[in-house]
């Protein structure tokens, strides 16, 4: 099968700090791929490139098979039209409604009329377990509640691909369940890839269809959850057990 993202030898310094070294991935159509790897890792730097939000200093990114590494910033916009992002705060307007938050991307892209406008936005918001909280503004939320409006939004235009920056981060257990089953849902209901940037072992292990962990810039693991559970790489193994005591250092 084709991969849907692939990212072949990147490589990104920011000064004399080489964040990426060589990293290769390939993540399949209609699955849930998690990246994880210790905070500071370069998930987030990865995530950035796969949207075109950062140019690597070698290597290049496909997107269902285009390049967009040498894209301009006109047909970059393209391309990133088909992705969702969730980001770790769930980024909401906080000077507009739920409703007008989902609402935004459509009324910016999608040229439809208001009315049609607001039936995908119930739908969204619905399928999110949020059908009352259009006309409630971010602030009277919890958390998990933004979190899920965020979702609503990154899934308005029915993208392709949904990118997920710690979903479940600063979340109580009940309400990280309910994100995993949404991004589950967010698979399999709108027929999305998804990839996940995760700290939250647990939670890749029940959600990850595949798993890539980074570490110092690479790609040092790949598998199912069963395969990465009986890696004996020492790395990995400490990283999902969890330890303090290993070859990962605490600098
Ligand atoms: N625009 C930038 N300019 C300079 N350095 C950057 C930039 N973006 C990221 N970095 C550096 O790259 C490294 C990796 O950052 P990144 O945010 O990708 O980590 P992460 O793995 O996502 O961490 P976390 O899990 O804590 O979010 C960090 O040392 C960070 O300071």
């Amino acid at each position: 099968m084709q991969a849907i993202i692939s990212c072949k030898d990147l490589h990104k310094s920011f000064g004399s700090q080489h964040v990426l070294r060589g990293l290769s991935l390939d993540i399949e159509p209609d699955s849930v791929t998690v990246i994880i790897g210790r905070s500071g890792g370069g998930k987030s730097v990865l995530l950035k490139h796969i949207v075109g939000l950062m140019k690597p200093d070698s290597g290049e990114v496909r997107i269902e098979g285009q390049d967009i590494t040498g894209l301009s910033v006109r047909d970059m916009a393209d391309v990133r039209r088909g992705f969702g992002l969730l980001f770790q705060e769930g980024a909401l307007f906080d000077s507009m409604t739920v409703e007008d938050n989902v609402a935004f991307p459509l009324r910016e892209h999608s040229g439809l009329r208001n009315k049609e406008i607001l039936d995908i936005v119930a739908r969204k918001l619905s399928s999110v377990g949020l059908a009352d909280a259009g006309h409630k503004m971010p602030a009277e939320l919890s958390g998990g509640m933004r979190k899920r409006v965020g979702l609503a939004r990154a899934i308005a235009l029915d993208p392709k691909i949904v990118l997920f920056d710690e979903p479940t981060s600063g979340l109580d257990p009940v309400m990280s369940a309910a994100i995993n089953e949404l991004i589950l849902r967010t698979r399999d209901e709108f027929g999305a890839t998804c990839v996940v940037i995760s700290h939250d072992i647990q939670a890749t292990m029940a959600i990850a269809d595949t798993i890539y962990m980074l570490y110092e810039g690479q790609i040092i693991a790949r598998g199912t959850p069963e395969e990465i559970r009986a890696n004996q790489n020492p790395v990995v193994r400490q990283f999902i057990e969890g330890r303090a005591d290993g070859p990962i250092g605490l600098e």
